[in-house]
C-alpha cells in the first residue's frame, strides 16, 4: 500500500511534466498530503537536524539538489554553495515562495510578496536608514546606553530567561529605529504579541484553537490594530505639523513617493513595519544569546575575545564617552566569533523561493511553479566546506575570505538581509560590555535544544548574570 500511495503522489505532480520529468533531481515526493514533512520534523525535533539533508546525501550522493514535498507543495531543495548561489542571484527565475503560514502572518504587502522593481525601490528606501554608515553612527549611542543599563538591571535580578530578556533588548533597539517617538506602552504591547507571531511562523498552517498558527493569526490582528492606531495619530499630527524635528522609519514610509507621486497605502506601511519589526529583533536576540553561551562554554576563546576588548577600552581617548564605529571596526577577533556563531547556529536554516519558469541547476530541472528551498544550514554544516563543521572555532576565519555561496547567514543576492550590519553592531556592543564586566551561569547547562522555528535551549537559557568588575 505504501508504495502505491507514494506512486500516486508522484503521478499527481510529475506526470504533467512529460519527458522532462526524467530531468528532475533525485528524491521522492513522499506520502500524499504529508509529503516528506514527517522525516523533516523528526530530524528537527531530534538533536540532529542535519540528519534530514544527510539522508539525501547518503542515498543520492552530494549532487546538492533533491526533490521532495514540503509544507504542502512539491519542492526542490538546494543544499550546496554553488546551487544556493545560482538560485539567490537569479531574480528573473526565482521569486519568494514562503509557506502559507509565513506569508499570512507577515502580510500580503510585505517583501515576501513584492518583487523586481518595486522590491528594489522599497529596499532602497528602507536599507540606508538602517544599515548605512550614517545611520549606524546615529544608533550606536542608543544601543550602548540600552545595553549598559540592561546588563546592570539583569545583574540584580537573579534567575532570568536570558533569551527572553535579550529579545526584549533587541526589540527596544528596532523600535527606536522604526517608531522612535512612541511611548513605552506601545512598545510593551507590541513586544508581547511578537512572541506569539514568531512561534506560528514556521508551524504547520493549522488554524484551530490551541495551535501555534491560530495564536499567531490573532497576534497579527492585534499588531495591525496597534500599528493602524499609531498611523492614524501620526497622520493627524503631520497634518498640523508637516515637518517634525526628527524622523523615524514610519515617517519615511509615510513620505515615500514613487515617480508618479503616489504614496504607500496604510496597508503597505503596516505590513512593511510588521516584517521589519519582526525580522529586526528575533534573529539578533537569538544570535546574541548563542554568542554569549558559546563564549562562556569556551574559556580560551572567551579570554582572547576579552583581551581584544580590553585593548579597545585602553586605547579609548580619555574624553570619549561611548564606543565609536571606528572601534567597532577594530573588533577583528570578535567579528570572527560572531561569524562563527552565525555559521554553527543557523538561525535561518532555510529560505524559500518559487521558480517562475523551468530552470536547470547542476543539470537538473526545477519545474516552473515549484517551490525551491535554499538550505543555508547544510552549506554551513558541510564538512567539505567547513572541516569539523560542528566545532565552534572562530580561528577558522583567520585569513579566510569565504568563496561565494559558502557563507549565507544573511542570505544573498537582492534579498540579502538589509539589517546585517546593524545586527553585527548590536551583538558586538553587547559582547563588548558583557566580556568586560559580566558572567553568565546557566541553570540547566545541558538543556536540550529546540530547532524550530529557531534553535534555542528549551528553557530559553535560564541563567544568572553576575557583575564581575566595573565595566
Ligand atoms: C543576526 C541577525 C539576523 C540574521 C541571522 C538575519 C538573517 C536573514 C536572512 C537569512 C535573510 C534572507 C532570507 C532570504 O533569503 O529570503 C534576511 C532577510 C531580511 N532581514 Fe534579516 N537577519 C538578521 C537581522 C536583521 C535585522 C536587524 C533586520 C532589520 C533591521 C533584518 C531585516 C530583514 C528583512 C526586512 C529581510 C527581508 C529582505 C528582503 O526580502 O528583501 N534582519 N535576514
Amino acid at each position: 500500500v505504501s508504495g502505491g500511495a507514494r506512486k500516486v503522489q508522484e503521478w499527481v505532480y510529475e506526470w504533467g511534466l512529460g519527458e522532462k520529468r526524467k530531468k528532475l533531481p533525485p528524491g521522492d515526493l513522499g506520502w500524499p498530503i504529508l509529503g516528506n514533512m514527517a522525516a523533516f520534523l523528526r530530524a528537527f525535533k531530534s538533536n540532529d537536524p542535519d540528519s534530514f539533508i544527510n539522508s539525501y546525501i547518503r542515498r543520492f550522493s552530494r549532487v546538492g539538489i533533491y526533490k521532495a514535498y514540503m509544507f504542502g507543495t512539491p519542492t526542490i531543495m538546494v543544499t550546496t554553495p554553488e546551487n544556493c548561489k545560482q538560485v539567490l542571484m537569479d531574480d528573473e527565475h526565482f521569486v519568494p515562495g514562503w509557506p502559507k503560514a509565513t506569508c499570512e502572518l507577515v502580510g500580503k504587502k510585505s517583501f515576501l510578496f513584492i518583487v523586481h522593481e518595486e522590491h528594489k525601490r522599497l529596499r532602497r528606501l528602507t536599507s540606508a536608514p538602517i544599515n548605512g554608515f550614517e545611520a549606524l553612527s546615529t544608533y550606536i549611542e542608543f544601543i550602548e546606553d540600552t545595553v549598559v543599563s540592561t546588563l546592570e538591571k539583569w545583574a540584580g535580578m537573579g534567575e532570568i530567561e536570558f533569551l527572553t530578556e535579550l529579545r526584549r533588548l533587541t526589540f527596544k533597539i528596532i523600535m527606536k529605529i522604526f517608531l522612535s517617538s512612541e511611548g513605552d506602552s506601545i512598545m510593551e504591547s507590541l513586544e508581547k504579541v511578537y512572541t506569539d507571531l514568531n512561534h506560528g511562523m514556521r508551524a504547520m498552517a493549522i488554524n484551530l484553537p490551541g495551535f501555534a498558527y491560530n495564536r499567531a493569526l490573532k497576534a497579527r490582528k492585534k499588531l495591525v490594530a496597534v500599528l493602524q492606531g499609531v498611523l492614524n495619530e501620526r497622520r493627524a499630527e503631520r497634518a498640523k505639523n508637516p515637518h517634525p524635528a526628527t524622523k523615524d522609519m514610519m515617517d519615511r514610509l509615510m513620505e515615500a513617493e514613487d515617480e508618479t507621486g503616489s504614496r504607500l497605502s496604510n496597508e503597505e506601511i503596516i505590513d512593511i513595519m510588521i516584517m521589519y519589526l519582526n525580522a529586526g529583533h528575533e534573529s539578533s536576540g537569538h544570535i546574541t544569546m548563542w554568542a554569549t553561551v558559546l563564549l562562556q562554554d569556551h574559556p580560551e576563546i572567551f579570554q582572547k575575545a576579552k583581551a581584544e576588548q580590553e585593548e579597545i577600552r585602553r586605547n579609548k581617548p580619555p574624553m570619549q564617552k561611548g564606543l565609536t564605529l571606528k572601534e567597532f571596526r577594530k573588533m577583528e577577533y570578535l567579528s570572527k566569533v560572531i561569524d562563527e556563531t552565525l555559521r554553527v547556529v543557523n538561525i535561518s536554516f532555510v529560505a524559500f523561493r518559487q521558480a517562475t519558469d523551468d530552470v536547470y541547476v547542476n543539470g537538473y530541472l526545477i519545474p516552473k511553479g515549484w517551490r525551491v528551498q535554499t538550505w543555508y544550514r547544510s552549506v554551513h554544516m558541510d564538512p567539505q566546506v567547513y572541516p569539523d563543521p560542528k566545532d565552534f572555532n572562530p580561528s577558522r576565519w583567520d585569513d579566510l575570505t569565504p568563496k561565494p555561496g559558502t557563507f549565507l547567514p544573511f542570505g544573498g543576492g537582492s534579498r540579502l538581509c538589509p539589517g546585517n550590519e546593524l545586527a553585527k553592531l548590536e551583538i558586538s556592543v553587547f559582547l563588548h560590555h558583557f566580556l568586560l564586566g559580566y558572567q553568565l551561569a546557566r541553570v540547566n547547562p545541558t538543556c536540550p535544544i529546540r530547532y524550530l522555528p529557531h534553535p534555542r535551549p528549551m528553557d530559553n537559557c535560564l541563567a544568572n548574570i553576575t557583575k564581575i568588575s566595573a565595566a
